[in-house]
């Protein structure tokens, strides 16, 4: 099957889109639809030649935007659409082929994932309807980590809430960490050994992943478990919900809004969900800016450490996302905090990785660190064309 795929990534205001051919190396035309439902609605993105364009897309809902999106395609008609779905719960060890089934499955799991599940399943709604003669395949975020073993994804709660109610730890953006690890297995020496992965863009979160088997992950039943992020808390006392309930009178979805919208860098600092921002602004000598710095990458650095209790052995670090693929500053100070595994990094090379380099950084006499930039929709195409596969 030579012809593209479609990867679309749906969220509740935008849609990211890549058309991605068979070689993976080959040119794509990708983009993003954003603010969708509001005057200032827009797609912007590259064409074939690699010229980035914009253009207004007012007041559009999905399926408009998905239709700009289509004509934006150049005439290429995709094989497939594959869609990126945040969870997938316990029924998904891979990618499926979208039918009604499959979609009864994922509206059964979206109560686990309100904020992502309803807006995937919008986009695959829309894109059903408009071009229903395009096989579908959910590739979902938590399918990787559904290799952790009991004691990492069981809560210490009433076995109930887990058998009659699936509350246990899922494990997200398993996409990333698939393919970085993966990834990290063809350019080290080492091979498919112990890595400690950090994925750290808007969402954030740390796996450990041992011969391609995720073991353990910081994000658990939801994805604002684990360390902290753009604009969500991670973890926090699970006494905290029902002390802001009890004291200051918030509600549910007062709290759920403050620790997912308002928390994270942005919260800490007052300023910005950005870390370039957070980055110029502590330079500056910006308070607030100096702790979100300081308390996100010691929560990076206290994850990965805890995290290495679920590797049988220890072959290094690697950090993807937009944050560990640029932020020279934050993989300094990440490492730094971890001199008790033996790492240690080679200034130069940090500092010369970014925008987009894969490298090994670290000084070359212990557990080796690399920054891998991550590829979520190229895996996401991957296994896509690998499920039409097996169905054909
Ligand atoms: N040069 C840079 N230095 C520091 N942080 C950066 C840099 N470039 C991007 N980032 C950060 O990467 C984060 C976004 O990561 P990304 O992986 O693109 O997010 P998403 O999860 O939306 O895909 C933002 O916090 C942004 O500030
Ligand atoms: C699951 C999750 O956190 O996704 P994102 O990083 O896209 O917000
Ligand atoms: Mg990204």
């Amino acid at each position: 099957m030579n012809a593209p795929i479609l990867v679309i990534n749906c969220g509740s205001s935008s849609i990211k889109y890549a058309l991605i051919d068979s070689d993976p190396n080959a040119p794509r035309l990708a983009g993003i639809a954003e603010r969708l439902g509001s005057t200032e609605a827009h797609l912007k993105g590259s064409n074939s030649c690699g010229e980035s364009f914009q253009q207004s897309l007012s007041g559009a809902d999905h399926a408009q935007a998905l239709h700009a999106i289509f004509a934006r395609l150049e005439e290429r008609s995709p094989a497939a659409i594959g869609h990126r779905v945040v969870h997938g719960g316990e029924h998904f060890t891979q990618a499926a082929l979208i039918d009604a089934s499959v979609i009864d499955a994922i509206e059964t799991t979206a109560a686990l994932a309100p904020l992502h599940n309803p807006a995937n399943l919008a986009g695959i709604a829309a894109t059903r309807a408009l071009f229903p003669y395009l096989p579908q395949v959910a590739v979902f975020d938590t399918a990787f980590h559904q290799t952790l073993p009991p004691q990492a994804y069981r809560y210490a709660l009433p076995e109930a809430l887990y058998t009659q109610h699936g509350i246990r730890r899922y494990g997200f953006h398993g996409t990333s960490h698939a393919f970085v690890s993966q990834r990290a297995g063809e350019i080290s020496e080492r091979g498919n050994g112990g890595w400690l992965v950090a994925h750290l863009g808007n969402g954030c979160s740390t796996s450990a992943v041992w011969h391609n088997q995720s073991l353990d992950t910081s994000m658990g039943l939801t994805p604002l478990e684990g360390v902290a992020m753009g604009t969500r808390s991670g973890d926090v006392d699970p006494g905290l919900h029902a002390h802001l309930h009890r004291q200051l009178g918030w509600s549910l979805d007062d709290i759920d809004r403050v620790l997912n919208k308002e928390s994270g860098l942005y919260g800490l600092s007052g300023l910005t969900n950005d870390m370039r921002e957070i980055e110029a602004a502590a330079d500056e000598g910006h308070a607030g800016a100096r702790l979100a710095f300081d308390v996100f990458c010691y929560r990076v650095a206290k994850s990965l450490a805890a995290l290495s209790c679920a590797l049988p052995t220890f072959d290094g670090v690697l950090l993807t996302g937009g944050i560990g693929e640029n932020s020279f500053q934050v993989r300094k100070r990440v490492i730094h905090l971890l001199p008790h595994f033996g790492l240690a990094l080679d200034d130069d090379k940090n500092t010369a990785t970014r925008s987009g380099r894969e490298g090994r950084i670290d000084a070359g006499n212990g557990p080796e660190v690399w920054v891998i930039p991550t590829d979520e929709e190229g895996r996401i195409a991957a296994e896509t064309r690998q499920c039409l596969e097996t169905h054909a």
